[in-house]
């Protein structure tokens, strides 16, 4: 089944909260501006954006039944569960809601974690989630000061809020996030 975006848009509010589908239309907003800015695609961004969080609000248990049993990245279970939203949305997007586009789904399965060799597309979507105008944590601010200008910089601003936080929580970091990390660093030039 192929939904179109206004049918989409309803799928989507209905697996979550009023509040989180207000992030999402801010993480869709968001998208579209830094796609425009930094010659990105508008329509996959807003696509993109909408659906990356669908299956934040599922029940965990059945998020990890849906890796299981679809083998997917199984290596993601040993991690805070909250990265598994981002996997299974994008498995979703594809086999229920008829997403084929998998530019979009790679920004969707990306969105948390970022990769090594984030496409235009992943950086948009993953960094306007940190940005969106109803995100409120310590150092957002900067992070919106440089996404003004620079992509990468602002996305590892971004990563460096998140892997900070996890340091003081004590938790586990998904290496995945510090070697996507590392790469944007390498796209600058340095090391
Ligand atoms: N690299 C990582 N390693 C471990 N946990 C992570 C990592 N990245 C994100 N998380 C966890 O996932 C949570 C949700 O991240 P994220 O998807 O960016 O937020 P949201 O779904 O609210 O947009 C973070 O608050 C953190 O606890």
């Amino acid at each position: 089944m192929v939904y179109s975006r206004e049918e989409l848009l309803d799928i989507v509010a209905a697996q979550m909260p009023a509040k989180r589908w207000e992030h999402v239309k801010g993480v869709m907003e968001t998208s579209v501006i830094l796609a425009t800015r930094f010659g990105g695609d508008p329509v996959k961004a807003d696509l993109a954006a909408l659906l990356h969080d669908l299956a934040k609000f599922w029940p965990i248990e059945k998020q990890e039944a849906i890796m299981i049993d679809n083998g997917l990245n199984p290596e993601l279970l040993e991690y805070d569960k909250q990265l598994l939203h981002a996997e299974v949305g994008a498995f979703i997007a594809k086999r229920d809601y008829g997403v084929a586009d998998e530019e979009v789904l790679d920004a969707v399965r990306y969105h948390t974690s970022g990769r090594v060799g984030m496409t235009k597309l992943d950086k948009i979507v993953c960094l306007a989630d940190y940005i969106e105008p109803g995100r409120s944590f310590p150092g957002v601010d900067t992070i919106r000061e440089l996404a003004e200008h620079h992509l990468e910089e602002a996305l590892i601003a971004g990563f460096d809020s998140t892997i900070t936080f996890l340091l003081e929580k004590r938790k586990q970091i998904f290496p995945t996030t510090v070697l996507s990390r590392n790469d944007l660093i390498r796209q600058l030039g340095r090391t």
